[in-house]
């Protein structure tokens, strides 16, 4: 996350919220290192105008058909952030103009490897990120295809280590990577709205239930990393035995909150099922 190792110039074909999130992580400055040379593209001209009012090489389709391929020329990785049932039509539109040796990084949920390389003669990695990358704190899986070799692997490690941490997989384990961490972000937004809500019917006003349940979540989980305990651990040391604490975990755990997130993580494998298939 802290040392930049050298990369070479870099596309983003769809800068939304996750290829938006990637970005962001490559122009952090870093200490005694070049910027990264990046260009991006989008599908409307808005967008692609409100990056380049922040210093960005952006181009929309919308406004120049040849986007795409002019992100691409000269770039070393191509990192497709469109939707997965864009891949493969982007992906066949860009492969005249990529480099031969242009490593190619999809983050689409539930599109394989063996999809993409059907699509471009290029190595392909797959890689599954979230949308804390934006503030340094990704978690991205990360996979390589038959044709990416070591030294391609390494260059996605890099990449995305520039926006937080990697964790290498077999690709038969990223959509189970994608329902935890691609997709836990939502959870713990989702958690925090609840939470607000019951503060609010508490009666507390709409802001001082924000706070109380953001600052609570940012808090615990500060507290968590800082300290190195279990999340078990700390729990206890919350749940003063015969306290209020323990009847609101009861309810919780009585609700069987661990079926419902197994639930929840299998209603995403699923999804990501139903992607792979085109649907
Ligand atoms: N949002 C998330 O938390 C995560 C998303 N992903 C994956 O990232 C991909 C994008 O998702 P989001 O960023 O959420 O969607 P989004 O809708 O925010 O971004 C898509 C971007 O693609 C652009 N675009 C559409 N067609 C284009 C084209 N032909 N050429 C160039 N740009 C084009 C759009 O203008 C937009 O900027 C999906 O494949 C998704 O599975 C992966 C991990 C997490
Ligand atoms: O919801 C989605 O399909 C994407 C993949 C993981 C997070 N967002």
């Amino acid at each position: 996350m802290s040392e930049r190792a050298p990369l070479p110039p870099i596309a983003i074909i769809g800068t939304g919220s996750m290829g938006g999130a990637i970005l962001s992580g490559l122009r952090r400055p870093v200490e005694g290192a070049d910027p990264v040379p990046v260009r991006v593209t989008t599908r409307s001209e808005a967008s692609a105008a409100a990056l380049r009012a922040e210093g960005v090489d952006a181009r929309a389709i919308e406004h120049d058909s040849s986007a795409n391929a002019w992100a691409v020329e000269g770039a070393g990785v191509v990192v497709l952030g469109v939707k997965p049932a864009q891949i493969v039509d982007v992906l066949a539109e860009l492969a005249p103009s990529l480099d031969a040796d242009a490593l190619v990084i999809s983050v689409a949920a539930g599109i394989t490897t063996a999809t993409m390389e059907a699509a471009a003669p290029n190595p392909v990695v797959r890689a599954m990120p979230n949308t804390p990358s934006l503030v340094g704190r990704g978690v991205t899986g990360v996979s390589a295809g038959s044709r990416a070799t070591a030294a391609h692997l390494t260059l996605a490690d890099d990449l995305f280590r520039l926006v937080g941490t990697v964790v290498e997989l077999p690709e038969s384990q990223i959509d189970a990577l994608s329902t935890i961490s691609g997709s836990g972000p939502a959870y713990v937004f989702l958690l925090i709205e609840e939470f607000t809500k019951a503060a609010q019917a508490m009666g507390f006003d709409e802001d001082v239930a924000r706070l109380m349940a953001e600052q609570t979540f940012i808090g615990a989980t500060r507290l968590l990393e800082a300290s190195g305990d279990d999340p078990e651990e700390l729990r206890r040391q919350v749940t003063s035995p015969k306290g209020t604490t323990e009847r609101a975990v009861a309810v919780l755990q009585g609700a069987e909150l661990d079926r419902l997130f197994a639930r929840a993580a299998e209603a995403a494998l699923a999804r990501a099922r139903e992607l792979a298939a085109g649907s």
